[in-house]
């Protein structure tokens, strides 16, 4: 039976490794319960195993694969596939040459190739259709099951930058599975941020090994894969998720949320913003917590309305960092997420990039310098620009935000005169394959927040910061029913008036400090938004 290549479904990918088989299974077995389950396609890979053994399973596991009408591929052994005539062939980069493999195997047959980076990319739209069908995306996220790693995991960033080569360097024909510790809690995650630029383009499947290979029940662990996989809304956080534009009446039915349910604020931030940020908080009707606590961390995100601001200006272990975006995404719980000095150091871009890899930020809120960072838009490639200074170009800024917010499936906000907020989203939804149908970060509803300049909000410390408390307050005191686009943009609405408000009350920036908690304080509780001094308009 040859299969026509260019009708493979990628989507669930199984490659095996016999060395990881639970007792009371056999690579037989599990193959079959994956194959009973969902999976679409398989990988026999057996790094260790002797030629004649390998034969023999992948003639078994070939019978198998026949018996569902799904595709075999062998990986690296191309004189096995061959002589056993499956379907196609996987090798990695310093495996036989492709064009090699593709001429003793002939035209029909489907060839994979690992691929890490974009110049690999470059290489194989040169060689044209003929060559790579299929490329493995990786290695994703951290994994145990290939020895001796010589790629560190490119998170869902990395895949996003082969993506994009795929469209820059018009590989059309070339498919993509995304690999490496893909497992149930990331692959929405995976599916939803790995998309190109151009959103044209996402990945055509998820390929594994050790969720089923070592799953003791494999066909439950392969129905709960092909659930996330057949799925198309990621409801990463317990609240609406739609794209409506926020008004002040709907900015008023948030503030009611927030002070009946009095959302509890864990904290994890730096030394300098705890005892301002717990006031905030406190100013806000809800009910701080600045614990660090690695142990507790799962006790607290269970607390109803519990929010987690993760602010990395602090000096918690990263660990505690890790264990608190698992705890909270694990029950649905808010996160927001402040990279403090985002790419001021190699020390905070490496710690900053390897959490935002670690897990769905509902808000990642940041200054100009911060989300053009983030933005990849940084100085050099904004031509004399001063990236920190007011006078920021707003349309970059914007388009910073919306970068920020697409490639990260959140709601970003960038801090400043004006303040952007843009809504990445998508009201949750994912598709494997055609990406955003084309929908790209431009075309991102973007709500600008201003009340001119207020020069002594930046004379006082952690301003910044408490911006991520009031978010955080205002998303964690959401009902299900409430809107997180209405919540991020009501708390930066309410922040910029107090903020200017203060500025007028105040003798110097002692009082300011004052003046912003009574500020904050009282405007949330009178919950008038509408009369609000900061100006709210779609950009
Ligand atoms: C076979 C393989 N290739 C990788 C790559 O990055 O090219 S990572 C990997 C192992 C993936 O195993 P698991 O699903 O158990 O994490
Ligand atoms: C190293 C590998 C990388 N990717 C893939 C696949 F996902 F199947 F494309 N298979 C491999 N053996
Ligand atoms: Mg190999």
């Amino acid at each position: 039976m040859v299969f026509a290549k260019n009708d493979v479904d990628y989507s669930l990918y199984l490659v095996t490794d016999s060395t990881m088989l639970p007792p009371g299974t056999t690579l037989c077995s599990q193959v079959e319960a994956g194959l009973k389950n969902g999976v679409t396609l398989v990988q026999i890979r057996e790094k260790d195993t002797e030629t004649r053994d390998f034969v023999e399973e992948a003639l078994e596991v070939q019978k198998i694969c026949k018996k569902y009408k799904v595709p075999l591929i062998i990986n690296d052994r191309i004189d096995v596939a061959m002589a056993i005539d499956a379907d196609g062939v996987h090798v990695g980069q310093s495996d036989m040459p492709i064009p090699m493999v593709r001429r003793l195997l002939g035209p029909s047959k489907i060839l994979g190739w690992s691929v890490g980076k974009p110049s690999e990319v470059e290489t194989l739209a040169k060689w044209g259709p003929d060559m790579v069908d299929y490329i493995g995306v990786g290695t994703l996220f951290p994994t145990l099951t290939k020895k001796n790693p010589k790629k560190s995991p490119m998170g869902p960033q990395g895949a996003i930058a082969v993506l994009d080569a795929l469209e820059e360097f018009k590989a059309i024909w070339c498919r993509t599975v995304g690999i490496g510790g893909l497992h149930p809690d990331n692959i929405q995650r995976v599916i939803c941020q790995c998309v190109s630029s151009n959103g044209k383009r996402s990945l055509d499947g998820i390929s594994l090994v050790s969720d089923i290979m070592a799953a003791p029940d494999a066909c439950a662990a392969t129905k709960r894969l092909r659930g996330l996989l057949d799925g198309s809304k990621y409801q990463f956080v317990d609240c609406k998720l739609n794209e409506t534009f926020p008004t002040t009446a709907s900015i008023q039915s948030v503030i009611s949320q927030v002070s009946s349910n009095r959302p509890l604020v864990q904290h994890i931030t730096n030394k300098v913003h705890q005892n301002f940020g717990a006031n905030v908080t406190l100013a806000l009707g809800s009910s701080p917590i600045m614990s660090e606590i690695e142990s507790e961390v799962s006790e607290l995100a269970r607390i109803p309305n519990a929010s987690l601001l993760l602010n990395t200006g602090s000096v918690a272990p990263i660990e505690t960092l890790k264990a608190a975006i698992n705890a909270y995404n694990e029950v649905n719980r808010p996160i927001t997420f402040d990279p403090v000095g985002y790419s001021a150091t190699e020390t905070r871009l490496c710690l900053n990039n390897t959490l935002l890899t670690y897990g769905q930020f509902t808000c990642i809120k940041g200054n100009c310098s911060e989300i053009l960072s983030l933005a990849k838009l940084n100085k050099d490639k904004m031509k004399g620009v001063d990236a920190n200074s007011g006078n920021m170009d707003i349309n970059l800024l914007v388009r910073a935000t919306q970068i920020v917010a697409f490639q990260y499936r959140t709601i970003a906000v960038c801090t400043g005169e004006f303040d952007c907020v843009a809504n990445g989203i998508f009201d949750g939804k994912y598709k494997l394959s055609s990406g955003t149908a084309g929908i790209t970060a431009e075309d991102l509803p973007c709500m600008i927040i201003e009340d001119g300049p207020i020069p002594i909000m930046g004379d006082i410390t952690a301003s910044g910061c408490s911006l991520g408390s009031t978010i955080a307050c205002f998303i964690g005191g959401l009902n299900s029913t409430g809107n997180l686009f209405d919540a991020v943009v009501g708390a930066v609405l309410l922040y910029k008036s107090a903020g200017k408000l203060a500025s007028t009350r105040c003798q110097g920036s002692g009082s300011f400090h004052v003046q912003l908690i009574d500020a904050l304080y009282q405007l949330f509780h009178e919950n008038k938004p509408e009369s609000w001094s900061a100006s709210l308009k779609k950009f």
